[in-house]
């Protein structure tokens, strides 16, 4: 019988992290390598699954990346930009798929990560979601089917604990609308007005965020024209969305050709 590919699974005590352990422990077709921690931190040398409450799952939270990643065929990694920089390359040396969830990041992290896709194998998503990448898809064909007298705005709400604005997922959202209208993002983005803004410009592509409670992740495209508009919505209620994403993009890594991947390539939306 052939072994199931082993994940590890960085920020292991993070929201995403035990969603994963978890996700990952009660699958029949991948099993759990490793988990990583940063250094210092309380999980670190104990089992994760007695770290999470329940019973042991036989794998240790190390803090020593190579040591982990050297076990394993893949690495899913909801961190933050730093870290994930960093895993980047470990993983590349270890010939593991990374699996980027991490968002926040800037276009000096995207370049390092381009770079360590040239000899690996990394899948990065905003948002891992069947549901957000199929939104993705109707957000570019709306955009692309109306013309700029119907203005564009992103609005999305999140936790309080979410440390960036706007969302990876509403960045992905604004990305598809330039391209359905044949803009850049970065020509047409506005983020949070305040203040004597003057009128909205046409053709402009605005950015709201709340953050608030235990939201998960609440994502609406607004077209908005004189008389009429339309909102495409995405509401998610549980991470387990983000998790299973994941797991199956680590999964759809196996065997690729190095090179940077995203979640459409995935699903083959
Ligand atoms: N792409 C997607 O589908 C989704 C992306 N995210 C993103 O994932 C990231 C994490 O989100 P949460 O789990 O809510 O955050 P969190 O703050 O609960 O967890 C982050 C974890 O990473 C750990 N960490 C940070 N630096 C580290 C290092 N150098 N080595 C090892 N561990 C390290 C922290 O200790 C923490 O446990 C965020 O960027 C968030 O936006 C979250 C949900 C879905
Ligand atoms: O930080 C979160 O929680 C989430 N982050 C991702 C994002 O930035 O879009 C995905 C999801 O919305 C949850």
């Amino acid at each position: 019988m052939q072994t199931l590919p082993g994940l590890v699974v960085t920020g292991a005590s993070g929201r995403m992290g035990q969603m994963l352990i978890r996700t990952i422990a009660a699958s029949d077709k991948a099993r759990l390598a490793g988990c990583l921690e940063r250094p210092g931190h309380a999980w670190v040398g104990r089992d994760v699954g007695e770290c999470m409450g329940g019973g042991p799952l036989g794998v240790l939270v190390t803090d020593d990346p190579l040591e982990a990643f050297a076990q394993a065929q893949g690495v899913i990694d909801f961190t933050a930009p730093a870290a994930t920089v960093a895993f980047a390359a470990l993983a590349a040396q270890a010939r593991a798929v990374h699996v980027i969830g991490t968002t926040g990041l800037e276009p000096e992290h995207i370049a390092a990560i381009e770079a360590a896709a040239r000899h690996a194998v990394i899948v990065r998503a905003g948002n891992m979601s069947l549901g957000v990448n199929l939104l993705v898809r109707l957000t570019q064909k709306v955009a692309q089917a109306l013309d700029a007298d119907w203005d564009i705005e992103v609005v999305e709400a999140h936790h309080r604990m979410k440390v960036d604005a706007p969302s990876g997922t509403a960045l992905m959202l604004g990305q598809a609308a330039a391209e359905g209208r044949g803009v850049t993002l970065e020509q047409a983005m506005v983020s949070g007005r305040d203040g004597i803004t003057g009128a909205r410009e046409r053709g402009t592509i605005g950015f709201s965020a709340i953050r608030g409670g235990d939201v998960v992740g609440e994502h609406d495209v607004i077209f908005a024209a004189d008389g009429e508009r339309i909102v495409l919505r995405h509401l998610a209620t549980d991470r387990t969305i983000f998790a299973r994403g994941a797991l199956k993009a680590a999964l759809w890594g196996q065997g690729q050709k190095p090179g940077h991947y995203d979640m459409m390539d995935v699903l083959g939306l």
